[in-house]
């Protein structure tokens, strides 16, 4: 067994036992006897087989990505590709939905915290998608108890003992059906170095994930289909013409096949698939994933990716808060384009409305489930007056999806299941989904012009100040561990932070005016840094002056106003929060470079 420098417990001191590690893999993470069942030699040499598979492709794709922002940066708008117009008007159609999952009408989404996945799976939701991205802060212990826990899931045997309430907490009979969401391609796992280097976070996540789970799921949940996916953040990547890869030959051998626009990130993902299918030894499109369409860029390639998709695809999802974070980082330079405040910015705009009914269509079209999103309300249990409009407000805004075309939604709270699920059910009857009856062909006509469309509505100095106090309660959280939270009665976690963060590094770097409040008030550094000190005596207030202390409050401010005030825009503000939840062990060794 190799003994190598991840075999330490708690303390720096020696482990009698240790991850049995193969070839060219150092767990730096912490050593838990319950980890190590998830973290096997078999499973490790399954990551390490798919990291060395793909990770020039994926730094590839970074690289593209990067290209494509210094495009928009110089003034380029996103927009449909000329040379993949075949693909948009071919005549093709998707693998038809898993019977197991044909319904998916109303889903819970959460975090994969081990009591939170026992109430999801038995919230009544059709569907659960147990999240290691937005609502998940991915420390190493996080992230290894969320295996855990998916595999005490996926076996029927999980359940928690709440001790301060004793009360235990146990699958029903009936559950919902389970779809797991590995972190985006920009992320690395930095506890787990594959020949010297960080592993790629969602390499990490699914490979754990479908290597200890596709036997039982398939078995159990998936009715002989699965194990089900949600693929987050991708754009577009697309290449104009491709001779031969920079890094590697992966290009070449597809290129000979598509020369020309091709969507590289879900045809990363489709090779995953493929070869963990291989590995298996189970039929291909027995995977299947719902791409989060929640990147601006993504909008213009939905045929693309669902083209790539076509035999591992079920559906795309309206990632919306994402999709604003993305649309204001895709126009930083972009002055003439700046949105109003965030609490402006609904799915009743025109540029919003615009992405969910082309997505409806496309979907349609193509024979797989639209998804809609995610209303920020959750329940309000201390005033019944103000939960009864914050419910009603949720209903509004499920009215409007299903009535749109869309085949299920998403509820962040159990106690949101029941209001949306009456709308869904008065809308679809016993039909599992619309991808027949509601087809929206008029859709067919949206242009770029809808789609970019700016957004009406004013800015303000409490839009500043909200996005300044959100950006710094979430970071805080998340810093502890947290990576969802209840923030003034509305849901908040890694995308709608990201909306605060970059609204404000825009707004301060063109001195916008902040023309709602009919002052004349601009955003310069000193307003800012006024508005920083407010919110955070505000919030010392709010939770109190020990909880306040104890709560990463200083460090997040710290990491948040760096990154509103930077010169450069950082491109995710995870990314760069990631290195103070990173421990290795033992801790004497220096830390490997992201
Ligand atoms: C932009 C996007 O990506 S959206 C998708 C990602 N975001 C999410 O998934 C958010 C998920 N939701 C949550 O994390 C939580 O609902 C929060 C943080 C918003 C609110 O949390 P809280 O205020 O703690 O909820 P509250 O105290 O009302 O919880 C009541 C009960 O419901 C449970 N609960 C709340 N939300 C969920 C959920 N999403 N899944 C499962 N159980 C949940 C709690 O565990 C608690 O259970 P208990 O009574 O057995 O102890
Ligand atoms: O992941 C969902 C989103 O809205 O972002
Ligand atoms: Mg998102």
């Amino acid at each position: 067994m190799d003994m190598g420098t991840g075999h330490y417990r708690e303390g720096g001191k020696p482990a009698p036992v240790g991850y049995d590690m193969p070839e060219g893999i150092d767990v730096r993470g912490r050593y838990d006897e319950e980890f190590a069942k998830i973290l096997t030699k078999d499973a490790l040499q399954f990551v390490a087989d798919l990291q060395r598979e793909f990770r020039n492709h994926v730094k590839y794709a970074m690289e593209c990505r990067k290209e494509a922002k210094a495009r928009y940066n110089a003034g380029a708008l996103p927009g449909f590709d000329p040379t993949t117009r075949y693909i948009r008007e071919g005549d093709w159609v998707c693998a038809s939905p898993p019977p197991a999952v044909a319904d998916r009408r109303v889903e819970i989404t959460g975090p994969v915290e081990r009591k939170m996945i026992i109430n999801a799976l038995n919230s009544g939701a059709k569907v659960f998608m147990a999240d290691f991205e937005d609502a998940l802060s991915p420390s190493w212990e996080n992230l290894m108890r969320g295996q855990v826990n998916l595999r005490d899931a996926v076996n029927g045997t999980i359940n928690f003992h709440d001790k301060a309430r004793n009360r235990v907490y146990k699958l029903n009979d009936q559950i919902a059906k389970l779809f797991v969401r590995p972190r985006g391609w920009h992320l690395p796992e930095a506890h787990i170095l594959i020949d010297g280097e960080p592993a790629t976070g969602c390499l990490v996540d699914f490979g754990l994930y479908f290597y200890h789970n596709f036997a039982k799921f398939r078995q159990t949940q998936g009715n002989g289909f699965g194990p089900f996916f949600y693929l987050p953040k991708m754009e577009h990547s697309r290449q104009v013409v491709i001779s031969q890869c920079c890094v590697c030959d992966f290009h070449a051998s597809f290129v000979d096949v598509q020369p020309l626009g091709v969507d590289m990130e879900a045809k990363i993902w489709n090779s995953v698939f493929l070869r963990a299918e291989k590995m298996a030894g189970i039929e291909r499109g027995s995977i299947r994933a719902t791409v989060l369409i929640e990147t601006l860029p993504a909008v213009f390639q939905m045929d693309e990716i669902l083209h790539e998709l076509r035999d591992h695809s079920v559906g795309l999802n309206c990632g919306r808060w994402d999709y604003i974070f993305s649309y204001v980082k895709t126009f930083q330079a972009h002055p003439d384009r700046l949105l109003p405040d965030r609490v402006q910015v609904g799915m009743t705009q025109h540029f919003m409305k615009s992405y969910s009914d082309l997505l409806i269509y496309t979907c349609h079209r193509r024979g797989v489930h639209a998804m809609g999103g995610m209303a920020a309300q959750i329940p309000i249990r201390d005033n019944p007056k103000a939960n009864e409009m914050a419910l009603e407000l949720v209903r509004k805004d499920k009215l409007r999806e299903v009535k749109a075309g869309h085949d299920g939604t998403w509820a962040a709270h159990p106690g949101l299941i029941p209001p949306i699920l009456e709308v869904f059910n008065a809308n679809m009857g016993n039909n599992p989904n619309q991808i027949q009856t509601i087809t929206r062909p008029e859709a067919s006509a949206i242009t770029e012009d809808d789609l970019l469309q700016l957004p009406r509505g004013v800015r303000t100095m409490e839009g500043l100040r909200l996005n300044t106090r959100v950006g710094i309660q979430y970071l805080a959280a998340w810093l502890r561990g947290i990576g969802s939270v209840p923030l003034s009665n509305l849901m908040e976690d890694a995308a709608t932070a990201e909306i605060s963060r970059v609204q404000n590094w825009q707004w301060l770097k063109y001195r916008v005016e902040l023309n709602g409040d009919g002052l004349g008030v601009r955003v310069t550094p000193e307003l800012f840094g006024r508005t920083v000190e407010e919110e955070m005596e505000r919030i010392e207030k709010e939770v109190g002056t020990e909880k306040f202390k104890n709560g990463m409050h200083k460090e997040a401010c710290k990491i948040f106003t760096s990154q509103c005030t930077a010169p450069e825009l950082d491109d995710f503000l995870t990314l760069g929060a990631y290195n103070h939840i990173v421990i290795h062990y033992p801790k004497s060794v220096g830390s490997p470079r992201l």
